[in-house]
């Protein structure tokens, strides 16, 4: 595992905001580390510390080795970056504003024209190359950005809200993008779109009022919902009172409930997977199973507990 990203006690306190207050994360080669949190968590200022577009109060941010602080040029180098929304210079064309980029990042000559092919041909922009930036759609404009970031192959890639506002294939483009680039990059992309955590990430870091509250894989995520594993079941031709105390009586079912019009739903004991014990015990009653599936977790619920735990909802 080679770190590529590495966050210590990380803080940014803007008067009496503290925006950021004591993070503290690795990022690896070949993660895509989903950085998730409600609107005003400290999302973007990390990402904008992190990048050396923000100084921190307080803690340090390692690329690649090289710290921001004291080596801010060397991380820059080690690092693509889509800032929140649409790229600047709306009245360049794609080829006219990443050849400007290559040209900021030193990339000069025959090696310019090939990053900007390449970087063109990973984000799926060559056939809007010459149109002005301003006339193309969300969907491309954001792949521009995306291009922007990635003209200098860098190991490490930080995206801020990549898919925002984007319709469902032009998400499903961009994600498949960044899916592609995943493999040999260290990537953190921010979002509150809870679908992304399985579409995208390998790792999960929820933040509220600026500090961590959850750092693991999607399905530890996931696992934390009360739903997590849960079963509903109905039988047919058994009555439902019966069918209740039986399933209550179960050594590896912790609760039962009612759903409407459809039998139970069946909580197991330490969210363990019950679906084949549940199935053979209700044969071995010679009852006909009508229905019968898992769960899965709830993210909604989880992002709700763990960034609003007030809500009274399982943390
Ligand atoms: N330049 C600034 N001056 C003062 N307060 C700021 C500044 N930048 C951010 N903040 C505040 O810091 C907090 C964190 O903001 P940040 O933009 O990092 O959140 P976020 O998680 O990215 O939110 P969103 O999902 O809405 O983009 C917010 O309360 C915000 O108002």
């Amino acid at each position: 595992m080679t770190l590529r990203i590495e966050i210590d006690d990380l803080a940014k306190y803007f008067g009496a905001i503290k925006a950021v207050d004591g993070v503290s994360f690795s990022v690896s080669k070949g993660e895509v580390l989903g950085f998730l949190g409600p609107n005003g968590a400290g999302k973007s200022t990390t990402m904008k510390m992190i990048t050396g577009f923000l100084t921190p109060t307080r803690g340090t941010v390692r690329v690649c080795g090289y710290d921001v602080l004291t080596d801010p040029i060397s991380v820059k180098a080690h690092l693509g970056y889509l800032p929140e929304g649409a790229p600047a210079y709306a009245d360049m064309t794609p080829d006219s504003f990443l050849k400007f980029i290559a040209e900021i990042r030193g990339i000069k000559g025959a090696d310019r024209r090939r990053a900007v092919d390449s970087a063109a041909e990973r984000a799926r922009i060559t056939n809007v190359m010459y149109q002005p930036i301003e006339t193309l759609s969300k969907g491309y404009k954001r792949r521009v950005g995306l291009a922007q970031s990635i003209l200098h192959n860098p190991p490490v890639l930080i995206l801020d809200e990549p898919t925002d506002g984007l319709d469902p294939n032009q998400k499903h483009e961009v994600r498949t993008l960044i899916n592609e680039m995943a493999e040999d990059k260290a990537i953190i992309i921010s979002t509150h779109i809870l679908e992304e955590v399985h579409a995208l990430c390998t790792r999960n870091v929820v933040i509220a009022n600026g500090k961590v509250k959850f750092d693991g894989t999607p399905q530890q995520l996931e696992s934390k919902s009360r739903y997590y594993h849960a079963v509903v079941v109905n039988v047919a031709n058994v009555e439902q009172k019966a069918f209740e105390t039986f399933l209550n009586s179960l050594p590896f079912v912790a609760q039962v409930e009612p759903v409407e019009g459809a039998g139970f739903r069946v909580y197991p004991k330490d969210g363990q997977q019950i679906t084949a014990d549940l199935s053979e015990k209700i044969r071995e009653n010679g009852w006909s199973i009508d229905a019968l599936h898992a769960e899965a977790g709830r993210l909604d619920e989880v992002f709700r507990s763990i960034t609003m735990p007030s809500t009274g909802a399982k943390n």
